[in-house]
């Protein structure tokens, strides 16, 4: 999907709307429907200039080869499939990471308790990361996804098996929720960051762990569901 060729964009109810936030109704958020199948929403103006300046200088110090978890020993590896820089930010490092992660929970509403520190990558020309799930590694139920630049070609997010692909577009979220309520891991959440041809790709990624999370989304037994 990364190159050329794309798969013909099904055809989608496209939506766009101003909505409060599901677990804080003061916030207003400008949501756009990316995808139905499964539910991949876009939130525009989710970062403002000055926060995204913030966590890049943050992060800078700290980015290191970002590693990935070998099947065989367990261990964390460096691999070509995945080819980054990354960091993991806490939000006692600065005010702008706490009143994010507030945003997140707002716009969400999930529970931040248990979640991931917010990581931040970076990737440089051919950078990539090829196709994965990412609850196989952490048992992660939700994915909000932050990009911080526009890439000049390339670098896009694409889940081959659902036909969908997102461009980077600076300042915007997206969410998707990788496993299904009944527990099970969703297959559809397949998912890859093609190489950057020109530019540089600057990301913010926040798992939320699906566990803890029973009261705020509705488990079910439904197994499609
Ligand atoms: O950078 C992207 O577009 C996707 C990255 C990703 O899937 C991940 O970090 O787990
Ligand atoms: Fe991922």
């Amino acid at each position: 999907m990364c190159y050329g060729l794309q798969m013909p964009q099904r055809e989608r109810r496209l939506v766009c709307r101003y909505r409060t936030g599901r677990g804080n109704p003061l916030m207003i958020f400008k949501e756009e429907v990316e995808w139905d199948q499964p539910m991949i929403l876009r939130y525009h103006d989710f970062l403002s200039e000055g926060e995204m300046d913030t966590i890049k200088t943050l992060a800078r110090p700290k980015l290191s080869r970002a590693k990935v978890i070998d099947p065989v020993s367990g261990r964390k590896v460096s691999a070509a499939s995945r080819v980054s820089k990354s960091a993991w930010l806490s939000e006692h490092e600065d005010p702008v990471i706490s009143q994010i992660n507030q945003r997140i929970a707002g716009v969400s509403g999930l529970e931040l308790q248990t979640a991931e520190e917010l990581q931040i990558a970076n990737y440089g020309i051919g950078g990539q990361y090829e196709p994965h799930y990412d609850s196989k590694v952490l048992q992660e139920g939700v994915n909000l996804f932050k990009y911080m630049s526009d890439v000049d070609i390339g670098g896009a997010t694409v889940f081959p098996d659902a036909g969908a692909a997102l461009q980077p577009k600076r300042g915007t979220a997206v969410l998707w929720f990788n496993l299904l309520r009944n527990g099970n891991e969703d297959a559809r959440t397949l998912h890859a960051a093609c190489p950057v041809f020109v530019g540089s790709k600057w990301v913010a990624n926040k798992w939320i762990r699906a566990y803890g999370q029973e009261f705020r989304r509705k488990c079910s037994t439904v197994k499609s569901d």
